[in-house]
């Protein structure tokens, strides 16, 4: 049977690839394989080649994993690795995700060149982000920054950074952590007032539903917490229909039997926000999702999203 080795599909960049290996540690760790049983795919998607325009404009999320979930149907590829943030609601047919591993923090960060935090930048400085939350957000803060979009990996960002583009910019401690880059933070962001995208810091594995093998080697990297906390923030994010259009910010956190969840909704230029804190036993965690989801719709009111779509 020509089953080794177990190919693995993963982005290029510096994040994603550390990503891809800690998946390999793990399945080595789990079932004593050797390095030479698993190989590591880098997969170039539409996502990493558009770095002009931001994701809402050219089609949202499903641009960054298009085409590894082809290189998973056809059978090149036995999984893929992605941070759980990038990954739409809805798959294409025939893929799951078989395993969510243990979350990293889930909180951003501000980077600064100066050093300085957000609250003592100086009036009209300027900060790069492309992610409509973290801009929604910033403008609630510091409605007087200047917002630019920064698109690109973080050692794209951090460059542009450091050579002027901008004074400052936000990133997921997450991904600093995993490329031991955490010293670059120059301020950890309150996470209430700051509150992360669905999935942050969550590494999840995706596979085929028919591939029982794939399902059975994953499931010891599987933890159980963070599927609890990705579910409540996935089903929150799939009855908001969140596109890339809608900044949208969700934290699950499991607890003793129960799931504590914080659920945000913006209007991109921050002046409009809908927020609920809510709790349910782990057993209802996707209607704890869908349920503050409608929460938060019917307090926006029908015109909150129709208002300022493009
Ligand atoms: N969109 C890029 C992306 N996807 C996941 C992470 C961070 C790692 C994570 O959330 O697990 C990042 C970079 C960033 O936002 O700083």
């Amino acid at each position: 049977m020509n089953s080794f080795p177990i190919r693995i599909g993963t982005r290029g960049s510096k994040l994603a690839l550390v990503q891809a290996h800690e998946v390999r540690s793990r399945l080595m760790a789990a079932h004593g394989f050797s390095e030479s049983d698993i190989s590591i795919e880098v997969i170039s998607t539409s996502g990493d080649r558009i770095q002009d325009r931001p994701l809402s404009e050219v089609g949202g999320k499903g641009l960054f994993t298009r085409e590894i979930e082809e290189g998973l149907l056809e059978g090149r590829l036995h999984m893929a690795v992605h941070s759980s943030k990038d990954m739409a609601t809805d798959l294409p047919q025939g893929l799951y995700i078989s395993a969510f591993l243990p979350r990293e923090d889930v909180r951003d960060v501000f980077i600064s060149r100066s050093g300085a935090k957000l609250a003592d930048l100086p009036v009209g400085a300027v900060v790069g982000s492309a992610s409509l939350r973290r801009q929604a957000l910033l403008r609630r803060l510091r409605p007087d920054l200047e917002l630019i979009i920064f698109r690109g990996n973080v050692q794209t960002r951090l460059s542009k950074l450091q050579a002027g583009a901008a004074d400052g910019t936000l990133l997921a401690l997450a991904g600093l952590n995993r490329m031991n880059m955490a010293d670059t933070a120059t301020e950890i962001l309150d996470p209430i007032s700051f509150p992360p995208a669905p999935g942050q810091g969550a590494i999840c594995i995706e596979s085929c539903l028919a591939n029982e093998r794939i399902a059975e080697l994953v499931a010891p990297l599987s933890d159980p917490a963070t599927s609890l906390a990705l579910t409540v923030e996935r089903s929150f994010l799939a009855e908001l229909d969140g596109s890339c259009r809608t900044p949208i910010a969700a934290l699950a956190t499991p607890k003793n039997g129960k799931v504590q969840f914080h659920g945000m909704i913006l209007t991109p230029d921050g002046s409009q926000m809908f927020e609920a804190f809510e709790q349910a036993d782990e057993g209802d965690a996707e209607v704890l999702g869908r349920a503050t989801a409608r929460k938060l719709l019917a307090q926006a009111g029908p015109e909150f999203f129709e208002s300022w779509v493009p």
